[in-house]
C-alpha cells in the first residue's frame, strides 16, 4: 500500500510520499536513542514546560490541524477540531498529573529505605491507525515523553501529513530534535525495527491481526507491549431507562467519527418492553443524520476512509441481510463521488450470521430484543471482545450487574463508552491488553524499580 494522501470525500488522490528507507530509520532510531539521553535527565518541570507548550501549538492551530484530518481520512472538520482539543487536554494532564503518578513509592521493610521508582525505558515504537489520527499517537505520545522516553511512530499508511504534522509540533514545542520521529514506511518494515535492540518497547492500537504480530514478534524478543485492539461493545436500555437521552447518546455513540471506532457502541441490546418504541426512536434519529462535505458544519457523517472500508461494510450488511436479519433502515452505499455510506439499522440477526460477532466498522446499528438484564448480558459476553460497553437503567441492582458481569475494559452507566485522559483506557479477551491513559498509561512504559538500600 503506497503512503498518500487520498481525500475520501473525493477520491482524488492528493499527495504521495516516498517512503524512509532502512537508513533513515536507522538513523531516526538512532536519532531516538540520543534524544532518550538527554530527556531523561529533564526534570519534571522541564518537559512538563514543553508539555504544555505542546498543547498551546495543538489549541492554537485546531482548525488547520483539524482540516488535515479531514482531508485525509473524512471524519467531519468539527469532529476534527474537537479531537485536537482533546489531544492538549492529554498533553496537560500529563504535564501536571506525571511528576505524582511516578513519585518514588516507599514501602516500610527491614531495609533502611525501600521504593517503587519508576524509571524510563527508551526508544518505543508506536503503531497507530487512522481513525483518530491525532487523538491515539497523543494518547501515546504524551504520556511516553513526561516519563523521559522518546517515540518512533509508524501511522497507517493513509495519513502522511497527520503524522508528519505531530512530529513537527512536538520538535516546534521543545523537546529534542530525536524525541518523537514520524517513520514513513510499510507495515512490512516493523518487525525490523522491533527487533532493533535500541528499540524497548511497543504499543499499537489497530486491528487484532495487527496486534497479533506485533505481540508475537515483541514476546520472541521479550519486549513489552500495550494493545488496545477492536471492539464490539454492548449498549443495553433497560425499562428504567430516561429513553430520550439513552436514544440521543445511543446514535451519538455509533455513529462518531463516522461509525468508525472502536469503542463505538455497535450492539444495541433493548428489553423487549420498551424495544419497539426505542427501535421506532432510533429509525428516526439515524434517518435525520446527514451525511456528506466532512468540511461543512452541518454534517453529521462524511465519507468512510476509503473503497475497501466502504466495500466491507456494504459486504457484512448485505451478507447479514441475506443470513436473515431485517433491515430497518439504511446500510447501503449511496451513489457517486467519495466514500459515502448511508447509517443503517439491523434487527432479527441469526446468531449463525457472521454480523452476530464480527466488529462492524461503520454506521450500522444492531438491535437485539432481550427478554432479561441477564440475556444481553450474556450476549454481550459471546463476543471475543471486550473492550467497553454502556448500560443504559436507574436501578442499582442492574447497574452493580452490568459492572460486575459484563467483560469489558469498561462499563458506562447512563453514558457512552468514552475515553478520557484521567481514566483507564484499554480491552481485555480479544481487544487487547495494558492500559493507556491515568497512572496506568504512564506507568506502561516504565522499569518499575524495586529499590532497596540497606
Ligand atoms: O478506535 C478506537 C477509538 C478510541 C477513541 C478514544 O480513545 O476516544
Amino acid at each position: 500500500m503506497s503512503i498518500q494522501t487520498q481525500n475520501p470525500a473525493t477520491g482524488e488522490v492528493i499527495k504521495t510520499f516516498e517512503a524512509h528507507s532502512d537508513a533513515d530509520v536507522d538513523a531516526a532510531i538512532a536519532a531516538s536513542v540520543a534524544a532518550f539521553h538527554e530527556i531523561r535527565d529533564w526534570s519534571f518541570e522541564k518537559r512538563a514546560k514543553a508539555m504544555h507548550k505542546t498543547a498551546e501549538i495543538l489549541e492554537d492551530e485546531a482548525e488547520s490541524l483539524g482540516a488535515i484530518m479531514t482531508l485525509e481520512m473524512g471524519k467531519t472538520h468539527q469532529a476534527a477540531i474537537a479531537e485536537v482539543k482533546k489531544c492538549a487536554l492529554v498533553c496537560r494532564y500529563y504535564a501536571d498529573e506525571a511528576e505524582g503518578h511516578l513519585a518514588n513509592e516507599y514501602v516500610k521493610t527491614e531495609a533502611s529505605e525501600a521504593y517503587r521508582a519508576y524509571l524510563p525505558l527508551g526508544p518505543v515504537l508506536a503503531v497507530m491507525p487512522w481513525n483518530y489520527p491525532l487523538w491515539q499517537v497523543f494518547r501515546f505520545a504524551a504520556p511516553a515523553l513526561m516519563a523521559g522516553n522518546t517515540g518512533l511512530l509508524k501511522h497507517a499508511s493513509n495519513v502522511p501529513q497527520c503524522a508528519l504534522a505531530i512530529e513537527d509540533i512536538i520538535k516546534r514545542a521543545g523537546f529534542p530534535e530525536g524525541a518523537f520521529r514520524s517513520l514513513l514506511i510499510r507495515g512490512s518494515k516493523v518487525e525490523r525495527i522491533l527487533r532493533d535492540d535500541r528499540v524497548r518497547a511497543a504499543t499499537l492500537t489497530g486491528s487484532e491481526p495487527a496486534g497479533a504480530s506485533v505481540a508475537s514478534i515483541c514476546g520472541s524478543e521479550i519486549k513489552p507491549t500495550v494493545l488496545e485492539l477492536g471492539g464490539s461493545d454492548a449498549f443495553i436500555i433497560m425499562p428504567s431507562a430516561d429513553l430520550d437521552a439513552a436514544v440521543k447518546v445511543g446514535v451519538e455513540a455509533r455513529n462518531q467519527n463516522n461509525g468508525q471506532s472502536c469503542i463505538a457502541a455497535k450492539r444495541f441490546f433493548i428489553h423487549a418492553d420498551i424495544y419497539d418504541e426505542v427501535k421506532a426512536r432510533f429509525k428516526q434519529a439515524v434517518e435525520a443524520l446527514i451525511v456528506g462535505d466532512p468540511m461543512s458544519r452541518e454534517t453529521d457523517i462524511g465519507p468512510l476512509v476509503n473503497q475497501d472500508g466502504l466495500d466491507e461494510i456494504v459486504k457484512q450488511v448485505d451478507n447479514a441481510v441475506k443470513d436473515g436479519a431485517q433491515r430497518v433502515t439504511g446500510g447501503h452505499a449511496i451513489s457517486g463521488q467519495g466514500y459515502y455510506f448511508k447509517p443503517g439499522i439491523l434487527e432479527d440477526i441469526p446468531k449463525s450470521s457472521k454480523a452476530y460477532h464480527e466488529e462492524i466498522f461503520g454506521p450500522v446499528m444492531l438491535l437485539f430484543k432481550v427478554e432479561s438484564l441477564k440475556e444481553a448480558v450474556d450476549i454481550t459476553n459471546e463476543s471475543p471482545f471486550g473492550l467497553g460497553s454502556a448500560i443504559w437503567t436507574q436501578d442499582k441492582a442492574e447497574q452493580d450487574y452490568a459492572i460486575r458481569y459484563i467483560e469489558a475494559g469498561a462499563t458506562f452507566v447512563n453514558s457512552k463508552t468514552s475515553s478520557d485522559p484521567r481514566l483507564p483506557f484499554g480491552g481485555i479477551k480479544r481487544s487487547g491488553f495494558g492500559r493507556e491513559l491515568a497512572a496506568e498509561g504512564i506507568r506502561a512504559f516504565c522499569n518499575l524499580k524495586t529499590v532497596s538500600i540497606a
